[in-house]
């Protein structure tokens, strides 16, 4: 198979990294709502923002084993003249209090347990000694001790009505937490997205099958796959299709129909054979961009088709790396309602000169680390985006603008986490 050359291929107008992004965003549509068991909401996304339903904790909390007490009692508590309380109740957690505590009273509390009316403070159990007299226990406290003392007050974490957690937010640790705390379950989620992934390229081979001339293993879906399950997505792997037109089209279109977001790699550059210029310069969707003024990655497309999107990534694995953290991950979160998709930037210092010459901004794979108080970022190996050596490591991609001199080590960058 031959294709036509067709001279639009030549003529592309590149779009800032920043307008490519925005264009994206503006066709996502966000996905359906779910509810998930609290147990299974661990690395989803809030559908919604949760506001605290009561104030925690709910009652007043002790938050020591010994005795609430009036501090008033305690006003003349010395070592030579320790106040005695009679103890007229014990309270262990999840125990209410029978009756308010009086003048000259003590109740025993555990750690959680419910402090009771008239009690306004509690002595640790450390600082206390006990007495039994005529079948009654008595406390003997030695020092004055501060209102409030070793008491979570009623809404002292969090008052009803508090924000604690936005759309979109993505279900970890605390917010798994917070969510059993304020009674959230199931919890409201967006449903996974269901995210493609079609390689293009003759000269692909399965990772199981043995090398032949010309030919190299593929590569780049695993590792969008281990990129979207970093991303708590699970892949749709929709295998691989040579050169061939009809077929990555045929392809393409399912895979569109089946999944909410589709991704390419190879074919979208001015090659013969670069397959998807082909199925997207002829096809019922919409191209939204088909170059961007960044390297690596400046041939990475964006196209619509029936409100679905289609990023077609670059087959070069390093360009690839890149275009799923600039323009994939943003996607995935907005279509799970995060209000603020994009990446998250730092200033650091360049740990290594960069002594290329740009005409387009450049994304270099880095690793940062902090020394002498300062976060430096060093390129993990040479910039080139064919090579995959240098993806491992990185943990942060180094923003280098057009440039015609070289950039200093020590230099103030911007570079942008890999989450
Ligand atoms: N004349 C020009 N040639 C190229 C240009 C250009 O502007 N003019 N751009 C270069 C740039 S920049 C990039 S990036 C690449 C983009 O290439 P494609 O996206 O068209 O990808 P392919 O041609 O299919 O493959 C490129 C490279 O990557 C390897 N590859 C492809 N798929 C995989 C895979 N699944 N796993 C591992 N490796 C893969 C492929 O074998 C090639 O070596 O174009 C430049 N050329
Ligand atoms: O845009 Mo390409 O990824 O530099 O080689
Ligand atoms: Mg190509």
């Amino acid at each position: 198979m031959q294709p036509d050359p067709n001279p639009e291929r030549f003529h592309r107008h590149a779009l800032q990294p920043e307008e490519a992004q925005r264009l994206i965003l503006e066709h996502v549509r966000p996905l359906p709502v779910e509810s998930v068991p609290l147990l299974e909401a661990w690395g989803r996304r809030l559908a919604e923002p949760v506001a605290a339903p009561h104030p925690f904790p709910p009652f007043r909390r002790s938050g020591m084993d010994g005795y609430a007490v009036r501090t008033a009692d305690l006003m003349n508590a010395a070592a030579d003249g320790p106040a005695e309380l009679i103890v007229v109740e014990s309270l262990p957690a999840g125990k209410a209090p029978r009756f308010p505590l009086g003048p000259g009273q003590a109740c025993r509390i555990m750690t959680g347990g419910m402090v009771p009316e008239g009690a306004d403070a509690v002595v640790m159990l450390e600082m206390t000694k006990t007495e039994q007299r005529e079948g009654n226990s008595y406390v003997l406290i030695s020092k004055r001790v501060p209102a409030g003392n070793n008491i979570s007050e009623i809404g002292s974490e969090m008052q009803t009505g508090a924000r604690l957690l936005e759309a979109g937010q993505l279900i970890g640790t605390g917010e798994t937490a917070l969510l059993a705390a304020c009674g959230c379950a199931p919890v409201s989620v967006t449903r996974r997205p269901r995210v493609g992934v079609l390689s293009t390229g003759s000269e692909l081979l399965e990772v199981d099958e043995p090398l032949e001339p010309a030919k190299i293993r593929n590569s780049n879906a695993p590792m969008l796959a281990a990129l979207l399950k970093a991303a708590h997505v699970e892949p749709v792997m929709l295998g691989k299709v040579p050169d061939d037109i009809e077929a990555a089209r045929t392809l393409v279109e399912k895979g569109l129909r089946e999944c909410d977001l589709l991704l390419t790699t190879g074919g979208v550059s001015v090659g013969d054979y670069d397959v998807m210029v082909d199925v997207l310069a002829n096809w019922d969707g919409r191209m939204l961009f088909n170059k961007v003024a960044m390297r690596p990655g400046s041939p990475t497309t964006a196209a619509v088709l029936d409100g679905k999107l289609l990023i077609a990534l670059s087959g070069n694995p390093g360009a690839c790396f890149v275009g799923f953290n600039l323009f994939v991950l943003p996607a995935l979160k907005a279509m799970q309602r995060v209000s603020n998709p994009y990446g998250k930037s730092f200033t650091a210092r360049l740990g290594a000169e960069f002594p290329k010459v740009n005409a387009f901004r450049r994304y270099i794979r880095g690793s940062s680390e902090v020394r002498d108080g300062m976060v430096w970022v060093t390129p993990t190996g040479e910039d080139k985006s064919s090579l995959m050596t240098t993806i491992v490591g990185a943990d942060c991609l180094i923003e280098i603008p057009p440039l015609k001199e070289t950039l200093e080590q020590g230099e103030l960058v911007t570079a942008w986490r890999i989450e």
